[in-house]
């Protein structure tokens, strides 16, 4: 029902890393908007250009992630999720948290408090947005938050004052527990990837589950081909179809000649044998997708042709008699042929003269009679214009 651990690892794997890819605008936008504030906030001090500088090496860094993004896009939608691909992404991801370690540097160039705080503010601003948007895919959040807190943390801590060595202890608590937030996040999203996969597995499992008893209902065991209700049930339909379009609706019944001594002669398990073949040459003359071939009931078969007039439902029903005559299937003890045949009972309903599918059923059975006594192997048909008799 479910697939192995592995499979499921990596189906998650690669849902998770889509919903990344496809939500990367988020810390995208999130860290233009951030650089922007902390630019703004350095403008007019002695750290202006530098900081105008660093504002476009980060605004460089987007450019190169979205490209990035779009290329990932483009060979999942062609090849599927590769880990390399995810790797890749990750190391921009780390390009970011390069470029923000560096603005964490800046600290130790003395800044001034106010600049302090926005710096501050801001890279732990981004370190927890990115333990939200990046936590599908750990090791991108790791590969930038890392290089964005280590440098701020040690540039606090060498910066010898109380202040820097409390704002240190502090962005180290804080950078732990933004981990463990990323840490339970993930694991909740792949919870619920996994019952996603669940779910969806089970609903296919049961829709296959479903189909096969629906086909194993409507089917013949001995031949394989459709049973008498799919037939009924199609019958049914076309009657409908008939009054409704007046397309010309032809039923064919066939029944094996002297089966009952072929029983008797050669055994019930040959008797078997022989409807399977029979049941073989009678599904494959019909050509049209929308035919039905089925087994009506013991050595009784019938077939519905659509939209198919009377002269091709005899043409139909010519090349089973004759396709059966062929299979040359030894009968020593029939009294038509040395070898097994078929009579076959025709009849075209063109909708002017409406018939319900019991009165076209006794119609066919009729004709099918007609061709037992009239001497067997023969063909005997029916259609709105009269009797037509067909003979081998
Ligand atoms: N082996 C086998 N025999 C079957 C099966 N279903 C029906 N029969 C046999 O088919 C025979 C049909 O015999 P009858 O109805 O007397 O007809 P017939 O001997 O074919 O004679 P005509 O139809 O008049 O040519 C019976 O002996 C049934 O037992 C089946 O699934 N397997």
């Amino acid at each position: 029902m479910t697939s192995p651990p592995v499979n499921d690892e990596h189906r998650i794997d690669a849902a998770l890393f889509r919903h990344l890819v496809d939500r990367s605008a988020i810390p995208l936008v999130g860290s233009g908007a951030a650089s922007l504030l902390v630019g703004a906030s350095l403008a007019g001090t002695a750290h202006q250009t530098l900081a105008f500088a660093w504002v476009a090496a980060v605004f460089l860094v987007i450019a190169i992630r979205v490209w990035l993004v779009r290329r990932c896009q483009a060979r999942i939608a062609r090849d599927g999720y590769r880990a390399a691909e995810a790797h890749r992404f990750a190391a921009t991801t780390g390009l970011s948290g390069l470029i923000w370690g560096c603005a964490g540097l800046g600290v130790l160039n003395n800044a001034s408090p106010e600049s302090l705080v926005v710096i501050i503010t801001s890279i732990q601003a981004m370190t927890m947005g990115g333990a939200l948007t990046l936590a599908a895919f750990p090791v991108a959040f790791y590969a930038f938050s890392l290089p964005a807190m280590v440098p701020l943390i040690g540039a606090l801590a060498l910066k010898g004052d109380t202040t820097g060595t409390v704002l240190a202890i502090f962005s180290s608590i804080m950078f732990v527990l933004i981990a463990r937030v990323a840490k339970e996040f993930n694991g909740s999203l792949r919870n619920a990837w996994q019952m996603t996969f669940e779910r969806t597995d089970l609903l296919e499992a049961l829709q296959q589950s479903h189909d096969r008893q629906a086909n194993l209902a409507n089917t013949d065991g001995l031949t394989g081909i459709a049973n008498r209700r799919r037939f009924d049930d199609l019958l049914e339909r076309e009657a409908v179809r008939l009054q409704r379009t007046g397309e010309p609706l032809s039923l064919l019944l066939m029944d094996v000649d002297h089966f009952k001594a072929y029983n008797d002669t050669y055994g019930h398990l040959a008797g078997d044998e022989c409807l399977k073949r029979v049941a073989e040459v009678f599904q494959a003359m019909l050509s049209r997708r929308s035919d039905l071939a089925a087994r009506y009931g013991g050595e009784e078969f019938a077939a519905i042709l659509t939209e198919t007039d009377h002269r091709g439902a005899l043409q139909v029903a010519e090349q089973i008699r004759t396709g059966v005559e062929a299979l040359g299937i030894a009968h020593r003890s029939a009294a038509t042929a040395p070898h097994v045949t078929v009579s076959l009972g025709v009849v075209t309903l063109d909708g002017r003269e409406p018939k319900t599918p019991a009165q076209a059923i006794a119609l066919a059975d009729r004709e099918l009679y007609r061709a037992k006594r009239e001497g067997r192997n023969r063909i005997a048909a029916w259609s709105g214009s009269g009797d037509i008799a067909e003979t081998a």
